[in-house]
């Protein structure tokens, strides 16, 4: 079905429209927005790199990257429709005086929103550009990539250079896990079900255990990557949005600031993990080679490009725990890694055992509830509870089995596709809600209660602990559980191969 356009035309522009994140997720997320009839007619799409292309160029270009990325066969009408919107500019973005060639193709008329999909080092110098060749406005929206910096200090000194330019309503701090249909889901999922509101604190969840495991490695971004490290590119944002979504307050409404004043509250409240208590809290890995789904993998260390003397961690598990009334002694473990078996992010809350075992005969301990949120692949949620099995067998012995009551999004909306987070992401900067995007003092948050844990490795010397590609991580994040007579739930996506 084509949906009738919602969204006021802009010039979008997008800085660094030759890039990895460019061509493989965003001008195929934009086409797909055209494909559900989601762009204004009049929006024009503007590409900015920094050599010589003409328009044809440029647009062969997109063709080509959305043919290869988008899954699926070009169509035709909508491509056309497409490609009528692109434009092409030529900006070395850090030469701040050659932004002039920007006035003739845009529009003062229409807003402009700014994707800045490069390092973030160069965010400065765009935002100067921009303003030295007068083409900001207080309509003007601009999109930041992650990470902003590589900690508090740097990411403060990013955030001011933006700052200088642009106020805080007109700033998109990207977490692209915050356009996930599930990842939203739980804001629906807790605040539309009185079933799960009322349930949701220390009185009746045990624990909270958030894994996001990737199978793959880290894709040709050693440059990149071996800086950041599994906590500054998981944890450090992904994790902790989701983990804020999952603790927070109801909030008042739905507005950007009311959602964000809420997930502020509890980055505020999570426990310091520094050198007294790293080694119960946190285990780090790295992986070394082995076998993926089948296939042979290199180790981290030799990875093309690789420094074969790197102490940079490519798994994370620890235990969180958070200073506040809802969540007292209830613990959110949390794991994400690459080279895992399978792709796979879920959620999974435990829910306290019941106080009495009426049912020792079939059980010597019930098994406690749980609801699991897929966050990726097979996209659902699932309640496991104890039913009775059908029969006439037994006399007040009454045989029960764990079952699961399952909500597949693929088969429960057959008629719905799931956006990808960009789709979603790309069209909340159009109609200019910031309620997905992150606020300057969450990132500054995150990542002070993030440097502690970094400074703590870095003091202790320890290096990463290894374990074998394919494999769920260091035999240390299974002990990190079984110090707390609990233990990792088993991946979905793995029980079903
Ligand atoms: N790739 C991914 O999956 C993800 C990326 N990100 C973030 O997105 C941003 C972009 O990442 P990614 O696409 O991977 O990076 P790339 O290095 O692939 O792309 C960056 C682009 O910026 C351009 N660029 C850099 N300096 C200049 C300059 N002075 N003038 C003009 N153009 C310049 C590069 O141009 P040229 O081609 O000429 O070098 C390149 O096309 C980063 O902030 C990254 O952290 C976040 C999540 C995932
Ligand atoms: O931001 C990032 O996310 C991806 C994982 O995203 P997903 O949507 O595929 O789960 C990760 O591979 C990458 O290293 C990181 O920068």
């Amino acid at each position: 079905m084509v949906l009738e356009s919602t969204v006021k035309p802009c010039d979008f522009v997008l800085f660094g429209t030759k890039g990895d994140l460019a061509r493989r997720k965003l001008l195929p997320s934009l086409y797909q927005l055209e494909k559900t009839g989601l762009i204004h007619q009049d929006t024009r799409i503007i590409g900015v790199a920094r050599n010589e292309m003409s328009l044809d160029e440029y647009v062969a270009l997109v063709k080509e990257n959305i043919e290869k990325f988008s899954g699926e066969a070009l169509c035709q009408d909508t491509w056309q429709q497409f490609s009528a919107k692109l434009d092409y500019v030529k900006v070395d973005m850090k030469d701040t005086a050659s932004y002039g060639a920007f006035k003739e193709h845009v529009d003062a008329s229409r807003t402009m929103v700014c994707y800045l999909a490069t390092p973030p080092a160069i965010y400065g110098d765009i935002c100067k550009g921009l303003y030295q060749a007068d083409i900001i406005d207080a309509s003007m929206r601009v999109v930041l990539e992650k990470p902003i910096g590589h900690d508090f200090a740097s990411s403060q000194v990013i955030n001011d250079q933006v700052a200088e330019y642009f106020n805080e309503n007109q700033i998109y701090r990207i977490d692209h896990y915050l356009g996930k249909e599930t990842v939203l889901n739980l804001i629906a999922l807790r605040f539309a079900n009185s079933l799960f509101a009322t349930n949701w604190d220390h009185n009746c969840i045990d624990h909270v255990q958030i894994s996001v495991a990737e199978s793959v490695g880290i894709e040709g971004r050693w440059g990149y990557f071996d800086e950041a490290g599994q906590m500054r590119d998981m944890v450090q944002n992904h994790l902790l949005q989701i983990l804020s979504l999952i603790a927070m307050e109801p909030p008042t409404d739905l507005n950007a600031d009311s959602i964000r004043d809420e997930k502020l509250k509890v980055l505020k409240a999570l426990r310091p993990i520094n050198s007294h208590n790293i080694a119960d809290k946190t285990v780090r890995g790295q992986y070394t080679s082995g076998f993926v789904k089948g296939e042979e993998v290199p180790g981290y260390l030799e990875e093309p490009d690789a420094n074969q003397k790197s102490g940079t961690e490519t798994f994370v598990a620890m235990k969180v725990e958070l200073d506040n009334w809802r969540w007292a002694g209830v613990p959110f473990y949390l794991r994400t890694g690459k080279r895992m078996p399978t792709k796979s992010s879920e959620i999974v809350i435990v829910f306290k055992p019941q106080p009495h075992n009426l049912f020792k005969e079939s059980f010597k301990e019930l098994p406690p509830n749980k609801l699991t949120i897929r966050l990726q692949p097979d996209e659902g949620v699932e309640v496991t509870v104890m039913n009775k099995v059908p029969g006439l067998t037994g006399s007040s012995a009454m045989d029960l089995q764990k079952t699961k009551l399952n909500l597949s999004f693929s088969e429960t909306f057959q008629d719905e596709r799931i956006a990808d987070a960009y789709e979603k992401l790309l069209l909340e900067v159009m109609m200019g809600n910031q309620a997905l995007f992150v606020r300057r003092d969450e990132v500054e948050q995150a990542w002070s209660w993030v440097d502690s844990i970094i400074e703590a490795w870095e003091s202790s010397n320890e290096p990463p602990e290894p374990y074998q590609a394919g494999t769920w991580g260091p035999v240390a994040s299974i002990a990190l559980m079984a110090r707390d007579e609990r233990n990792w739930v088993e991946s979905s996506v793995k029980k079903k191969k």
